[in-house]
């Protein structure tokens, strides 16, 4: 179980995120926004990668965030970001093997499970290589195989499917579906179609607060046609503009 209370944070004097709370604890949980809505602040929040400003995050009730309960709390999740370093010498299953061990896996384990992650993600070819010589959409895909290769009970993927090619977002989007039968995924999107895909749940965030919160039924439902094709995409349109000119 995810917990958000009253989540709080800002850069400076820009607000980035208002008064969040979110609880949840299984299926897909898909956060919707604009470039600048808040998602990759909240999803670092949430994966336990910036403590917020104010209020506090619970994993099945330890604070991510305090001295004490964190080391219960972090083992128990895992983050894909949007962007990470690393070494480019690091060959791609050391790199994968060496995070899951840093989650608190024996070396074995954390080897065995690298090379279930690397597979899964369609980069068993390319375990010796360097992360170096990795594309970009290779690169995205590591970031994916070290977050699920410690096989935790929460998932939080910022936008995994950027800078993937067709082939490979459908990949990704099978894999979210299979990994969420048992476990928590929190993923963050701007793009309708991979949400319509994959979300149990949407939530839809604009400047920092949450101007949506429900299945996909309900969100289409408020689009001006609800049979439409396009009803979640123009639903989701229209909740922005209305807390745009609400803004005003
Ligand atoms: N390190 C930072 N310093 C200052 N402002 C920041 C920083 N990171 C984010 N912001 C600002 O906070 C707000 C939220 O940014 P955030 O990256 O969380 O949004 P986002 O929804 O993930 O955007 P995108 O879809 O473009 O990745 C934006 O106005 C952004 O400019």
């Amino acid at each position: 179980m995810l917990e958000l209370r009253e989540v709080s944070h800002e850069y400076g004097r820009k607000t980035a995120l208002n008064t969040i709370s979110l609880s949840a604890s299984g299926g897909v949980v898909a956060l919707v926004g604009v470039n600048g809505a808040g998602k990759s602040t909240l999803m670092s929040i949430a994966g336990g990668a910036l403590r917020p400003a104010h209020g506090s995050v619970l994993v099945d009730g330890d604070d991510l965030y305090r001295r004490g309960s964190r080391r219960h709390a972090l083992p128990r999740l895992s983050i894909m970001p949007q962007r990470f370093s690393f070494s480019p010498r690091l060959r791609t299953h050391e790199f994968v093997n060496y995070l899951a061990y840093l989650k608190g896996m024996s070396w074995r384990a954390a080897f065995v499970s690298a090379h279930e992650a690397l597979e899964l993600v369609g980069l068993a070819d390319r375990k010796n290589s360097r992360l170096g010589s990795l594309s970009g959409g290779m690169l995205r895909r590591v970031a994916l195989a070290q977050a699920i290769a410690s096989n935790p009970q929460i998932l939080i993927l910022d936008e995994p499917t950027t800078g993937l090619d067709p082939a490979q977002r459908a990949g990704v989007r099978r894999l979210v579906k299979t990994v969420s039968a048992d476990r928590l995924v929190v993923l963050s999107s701007h793009v309708m179609e991979d949400v319509e895909a994959v979300a149990d749940r949407v939530v839809i965030l604009h400047e920092g607060s949450f101007v949506f919160d429900g299945d996909l039924t309900e969100l289409k439902a408020r689009a001006p046609q609800a049979d439409s094709p396009t009803a979640a995409e123009d639903s989701f349109l229209s909740l922005i503009e209305s807390a745009v000119e609400g803004i005003r």
